[in-house]
């Protein structure tokens, strides 16, 4: 596949403890992939290769067409990261937060203020852009950190628990305006959860377990006739 991302065989060990066995699958460019997983299943490790933190001892991880390890600044540059912990600076406003953002990526001047408008519109929160962060709400903040991964025109967007915190209305604004992202941008988006309820049935799944993929195909089709949870629990050995 050319675009969009593409793992295989990626094996992780923290000492004697596998984090991550054989781990391999590829989005399609343009769609919206759930990585669904308990705690402990090994997506922040998986997070922690794709974004270069750690270097996978073997395998493949290609990022809109570029191998991470034989081209690593080619592959992150088309890769944008929202990771679990928020890093805002909240004594700064939205816009600051994104100039901030467009500077360490090279960007200044026309140019930065053009994508981070773009990149406010696009997240809803163009009216807000004055606004230092610690005034807004979770679900503001996280839409802010999404905006800002943006600025520098991802083909790839990570998300690592895009939702943790947020109320259900908050989290529904989230899931829906990153499927936004695919369907209207063709941006491909990895979406790591726990949480079942953020998984649409036409979405892309990959049920991770224990440092397995245990099932990877069209949500709608893994859980049959069954709710996703139940699908989910019954997959991954836990108790209904
Ligand atoms: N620094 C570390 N040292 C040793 N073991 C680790 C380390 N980090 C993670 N692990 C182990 O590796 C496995 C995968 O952990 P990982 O954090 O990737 O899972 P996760 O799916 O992201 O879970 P969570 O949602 O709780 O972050 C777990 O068994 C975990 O205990």
């Amino acid at each position: 596949m050319a675009g969009g991302l593409h793992l295989e065989g990626i094996d992780y060990r923290f000492g004697a403890r596998q984090a991550l066995d054989a781990v391999g699958f590829s989005v399609a460019p343009g769609r919206f992939a759930a990585l669904l997983g308990p705690n402990g299943a090994g997506k922040s490790t998986l997070f922690a290769l794709l974004t270069g933190l750690f270097s996978a001892p073997s395998g493949t991880i290609r990022i809109a067409g570029h191998d991470l390890s034989r081209n690593p600044r080619a592959a992150l540059a088309r890769m944008g990261v929202v990771f679990q912990s928020p890093t805002l600076d909240l004594d700064l406003t939205i816009r600051q937060n994104l100039s901030y953002f467009a500077a360490l990526h090279g960007l200044s001047g026309r140019d930065a203020a053009r994508r981070i408008d773009a990149a406010l519109d696009r997240l809803g929160i163009a009216d807000r852009a004055g606004e230092k962060a610690r005034g807004l709400n979770g679900g503001h903040r996280r839409r802010t950190e999404i905006a800002r991964a943006l600025v520098h025109g991802p083909e790839v967007l990570l998300l690592d628990e895009a939702t943790v915190g947020l109320d259900a209305a908050a989290r529904q604004g989230i899931t829906d305006h990153v499927h936004r992202l695919c369907a209207e941008d063709g941006l491909t988006v990895l979406w790591a959860t726990h949480l079942t309820d953020e998984v649409q049935d036409t979405d892309r799944l990959i049920v991770l377990h224990e440092g397995r993929v245990l099932a990877d195909g069209e949500a709608g089709a893994i859980r049959g006739d069954q709710p996703l949870k139940a699908r989910f629990l019954a997959l991954t050995g836990a108790p209904a």
